[in-house]
């Protein structure tokens, strides 16, 4: 076994990526003696996701835009700190947050991808850059790192995103030594028509395009997160994302399963050939990546010891797939799903149900949603109990094409669909044109959205049934973050409330709560140095939905100040932040141009929400800036920050290759009409003496 005792060599702990911990330490008997060992501040206050690692009492881990950190395991004393020198243009085309999920160390080098797409090699003594690859392909299309890398033999292997942008997916590989590229594996084909394929497994994959597919667009695919080397089968697992267009009537319009979309592809980690592939959601239209983290384990299958991956995508089912040829060995759904009732075991194909989801036909309700059954947040398999324990939501999306298709723009949202997450459906159904209110009211899945509403919980669930054993429901459906379980019989979990938790493997109990004030989404992870036990996480709020600060959540209170938090027996008390002083009125906006009309302040609207609304959620405890309250200096400013990039530094981006002068004036006069509305109403609540507060909004659309 490598990993997971007193060292956490790996992402996921061990090469099986299970995320639990052999240690003992800690135990049912002693939990209530948890307390703070150390806190490192990062200096960020966006989104952390990684699992540190630690290797002979050194933590290697990553955080805002690939930073990474090397400090002292048992004392938290830094030993360096690396910024990249990251190009914020990147932030055009990337979809949710600045985050990274971690570094991989090799043979005394740390390597982490940063957000504009270039992957370090770093002396792990020092910090100084060894080695630097630019993963970007040349194509000028809007890729970014988001992931860790993974060390497969004598070569690093790193993925990308975008797919919501115009990225046609890929891994490349380095020699871990020099950095030089040896291979290059794209998830999906291109455009026949430029000759035959750039890679030789691309050739199959073509046949199941329409060859008029929207190429331009890039087709998807992006591996942006789970990259999983398998010693046993040297074979490197590769999850891939959505397709891009969203819907496959845009995208692919003959149809076709659209490989190597939403699918695991297991390749050779020398020539970066193809061994096998499993494709969850042929031909997807509903942003279900492949990307969420695997478990590689041995499940004893009709009497046999078999390798197997554990994996739950974000379509909602949980699959069991032989390591050694890639076949489907079981299928169950673990939340309600409409896109597909079942999985044929024969075939490896869903049994589709396209009437209640293919929203080609008409605005869809769906299940899951768009943020998935699961998504990045590692889940955790304990040998033992043969459990996995992890995240899971239940909940529905509304889908809808645009009216009209929109013409394609470099760097820039071409998903082409409009979502709208299931809690605000029926609060928006009143603002949609009367056609669509019918329509959707008409849904069958519109009555389990009211009665069932969106169901967010810490499961612990059994792969080859996907049963859930026991529940923990968290805060709301945003709430959710990664698991550890160690072999004391506990579960570490955290939450965007602030909370650290830790639940009883077997029944569920919740036998601690540790406030921190600090939302978590990462996983926890353990270690040991000089025969004491840690549990560490990063701690910040971030990732998909990073611009809607939830009420009763962390970041509400006290701002979101990104640290890692490292616990012992025996240890202090968290230091909780100070709370955020109460939300002020609106400052008064300058007067409305002279030209602005209705019309052009609708136009604003619909431009913000194609380019803008991805990042701004425009409420006052948003992590990005809320832009009915900018100040007039901001105001002024406004045509050089958005068309000139003067704050390209700070993370937002410059727009003047799609936005016109003309189509910036218009934004700017919605801004301030919303800023007008907004003062209006607060002063209103200020003088009633009620508290000031917005309406949570999570519309997310590109037209
Ligand atoms: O299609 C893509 O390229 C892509 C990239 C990413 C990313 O890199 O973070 C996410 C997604 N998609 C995505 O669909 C998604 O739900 C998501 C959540 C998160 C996150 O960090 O919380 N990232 C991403
Ligand atoms: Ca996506």
């Amino acid at each position: 076994e490598v990993g997971a005792g007193a060292d956490w060599p790996l992402s996921g702990g061990d090469v099986g990526g299970t995320h639990h911990s052999r240690l003992t330490q800690i135990d049912r008997s002693n939990v209530d003696r948890i307390g703070l060992a150390w806190e490192y501040d990062v200096g960020t206050n966006r989104g952390l996701e990684a699992t540190p690692i630690v290797i002979d009492g050194v933590m290697y881990t990553s955080g805002v835009a690939g930073r990474a950190y090397a400090l002292n395991a048992a004392t938290g004393a830094e030993i360096w700190a690396f910024t990249p020198d990251v190009d914020m243009q990147v932030n055009r085309t990337v979809c949710c947050d600045m985050v990274n999920r971690g570094v991989a160390v090799h043979d005394g080098k740390v390597f982490v991808g940063a957000l504009d797409g270039v992957l370090y090699a770093l002396d792990a003594a020092t910090g100084a850059i060894v080695w630097h690859a630019d993963t970007k392909d040349g194509s000028g299309r809007g890729i970014n790192i988001t992931g860790a890398p993974e060390v497969a033999g004598d070569v690093v292997i790193i993925g990308n995103g975008g797919a919501e942008y115009d990225v046609r997916g890929y891994v490349t590989a380095y020699d871990v030594e020099s950095g030089e590229e040896r291979w290059r594996f794209y998830t999906v084909p291109r455009d026949p028509d430029l000759g035959p394929q750039d890679h030789p497994d691309l050739e199959a994959a073509v046949g199941t395009w329409d060859p008029e597919s929207r190429w331009d667009i890039g087709g998807g695919g992006t591996p942006w997160d789970a990259i999983h080397y398998d010693p046993e089968f040297d074979a490197v697992y590769v999850g891939t994302g959505n397709g891009g267009p969203y819907h496959r009537a845009l995208r692919s319009p003959a149809g076709g399963d659209n490989l190597y979309l939403s699918s695991i592809v297991a390749l050779d980690p020398e020539t970066g050939r193809v061994k096998w592939y499993y494709q969850e959601t042929p031909g997807d239209s509903w942003d279900y990546t492949a990307t969420q983290p695997m478990v590689l384990a041995e499940l004893e299958i009709e009497g046999e010891l078999t390798p197997v991956i554990l994996h739950a995508p974000k379509n909602g089912f949980l699959y069991v797939i032989d390591r050694r040829d890639g076949s489907l060995l079981a299928a169950n759904p673990i939340v309600y799903t409409n896109w597909a009732d079942s999985i044929d075991l024969e075939t490896g194909r869903p049994n589709f149900t396209p009437e209640a989801a293919d929203y080609s036909q008409g605005p869809r309700i769906v299940y899951p949603a768009s943020p998935g059954a699961r998504n990045w947040h590692p889940i955790s398999f304990d040998p033992e109990t043969g459990l996995l324990y992890g995240a899971v939501l239940d909940m529905a999306n509304l889908y809808m094409l645009p009216p009209e298709p929109d013409p394609f723009r470099g760097r820039a949202l071409n998903s082409q669909a409009g979502l709208i997450f299931g809690p605000d459906i029926a609060g928006i159904l009143p603002t949609l044109p009367p056609p669509f209110q019918e329509a959707i009211a008409a849904l069958p899945a519109f009555e389990r959205v009211q009665q069932e509403g969106s169901v967010s919980e810490l499961r612990a669930i059994d792969p080859l049934t996907g049963e859930t054993r026991w529940a923990h429901r968290n805060l709301n459906w945003q709430d959710r973050a990664g698991a550890l379980t160690t072999a004391s019989g506990l579960v570490f979990y955290g939450s965007i409330d602030g909370n650290l938790r830790i639940f009883d493997r077997d029944t569920g109990e919740l036998l601690r709560t540790i406030e921190t004030g600090t939302a978590i989404i990462a996983a926890p992870m353990s270690y040991e140095v000089d025969g004491v036990q840690y549990v560490a996480v990063m701690a910040a709020w971030g990732g998909g939905g990073y611009p809607f600060v939830p009420h009763g959540s962390a970041p509400y209170r006290y701002g979101n100040q990104g640290r890692i938090l490292v616990f012992r027996l025996d240890g202090a008390e968290v230091p909780i932040p100070e709370e955020l002083p109460e939300i002020e009125p609106a400052p008064e906006p300058p007067v409305q141009f002279a030209d602005a009309t209705p019309a052009m302040i609708a136009r604003g609207q619909t431009v913000f929400f194609q380019n803008c609304g991805i990042c701004h959620s425009n409420q006052p405890r948003s992590i990005t800036p809320d832009l009915r309250r900018m100040q007039p200096g901001t105001h002024e400013a406004f045509d050089r920050i958005v068309l000139e990039g003067l704050l390209v530094p700070n993370g937002m981006p410059r727009w003047d290759d799609i936005l016109s002068p003309a189509d910036v004036h218009a934004i700017h006069a919605w801004l301030i009409a919303s800023q007008a509305e907004t003062r209006r109403r607060e002063l209103a609540l200020q003088r009633a003496g009620e508290p000031l507060d917005a309406p949570s909004s999570t519309i997310l659309s590109n037209y």
